[in-house]
């Protein structure tokens, strides 16, 4: 337990002061850091990296994208998870289920997968990216003052009134696909969080990604797009097309893209390929 580090991020979610008062209280022996900052956290992780062995991040997909670039440099660092966002995509795909006893046992179990790494212009990502409807939401979630679910999906609701889809050119295996969009996605896992399977068909350390390209969708099919989204359905959908790649261009009118659920400004071409692999606990037997 000497090498393992606790990281919360006290932002995330609406309970961190509760989970790491648990926490603390179940692993006594573990260090913990409280990350109030990216900076403070910058420098703790340089500083500390190669004491620990094991670095479990209290957050959401957000937080855990901010630790991908010290997976990176500290490759004998390994992600663990105790969820603690609004969506949680990536530790449900991985199976961290914010159980701490249960954590830190497979912890003990020391068995790991690989995950891969994608890489947007200058940014990382481990879970979802996209542009469009979703990064829309991602914007308006970003300038509530609370966070959570209910946030969320007030801002989902909002949203379906007020967007409006997007153009798009995607280079993808020397061909182009271009239209009107009501949202893209680049999908290293299958789910943005809350297990809506927006890429039912992805797998998290295949060397791939799957690009889904959602068309305009008439107002009267939300709901039961909405019904296929969460059974996983969507690849029966004729307003939804799925490609498979390990890189491709995007160029598009979108004001915003998101990475992990952070909300970006979209100002130039983006650039997606597969970048590296991290270790990851494994949490299933
Ligand atoms: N390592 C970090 N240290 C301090 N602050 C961080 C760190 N990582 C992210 N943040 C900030 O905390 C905010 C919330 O984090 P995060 O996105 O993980 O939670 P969430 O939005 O509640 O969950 P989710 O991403 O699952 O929807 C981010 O928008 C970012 O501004």
């Amino acid at each position: 337990m000497q090498d393992i580090i606790f990281v919360i991020n006290p932002h995330s979610g609406t309970k961190s002061g509760k989970i790491l008062e648990q926490f603390k209280e179940l692993a006594p022996e573990i260090d913990y850091f409280i990350s109030n900052t990216l900076k403070e956290f910058d420098a703790f992780v340089n500083t500390n990296a190669e004491k620990y062995r094991v670095l479990i991040i209290c957050g959401g997909d957000g937080t855990i994208n901010t630790t991908l670039k010290y997976l990176i440099k500290y490759p004998k660092l390994k992600l663990a998870v105790l969820p603690n966002g609004s969506g949680n995509g990536f530790a449900r795909e991985l199976g961290f289920n914010g159980n701490i006893q249960e954590l830190l046992d497979s912890i003990l179990r020391d068995g790991t997968e690989m995950v891969d790494v994608l890489k947007v212009n200058d940014e990382l990502s481990c879970n979802m990216l996209g542009l469009g409807f979703d990064s829309y939401v991602a914007n308006e979630f970003d300038k509530m003052p609370a966070r959570g679910l209910k946030t969320y999906v007030v801002c989902t609701i909002q949203a379906l009134f007020k967007y409006k889809p997007i153009q798009a050119k995607v280079t993808v295996d020397g061909s182009v696909i271009e239209g009107k969009y009501h949202m893209i996605n680049i999908a290293n896992t299958r789910q943005f969080g809350n297990n809506a399977l927006i890429a039912p068909q992805a797998i998290y350390n295949d060397g791939l990604f799957d690009l889904v390209l959602i068309k305009k969708i008439p107002f009267y099919v939300v709901p039961s797009f909405v019904v296929r989204l969460f059974l996983g359905k969507l690849k029966n959908s004729k307003y939804v097309q799925f490609v498979k790649a390990n890189s491709l261009v995007i160029d598009s009118n979108s004001e915003t893209y998101h990475v992990d659920g952070e909300p970006k400004a979209l100002t130039e071409t983006l650039n997606v390929e597969i970048l590296k692999q991290i270790e990851v606990v494994k949490t299933k037997l």
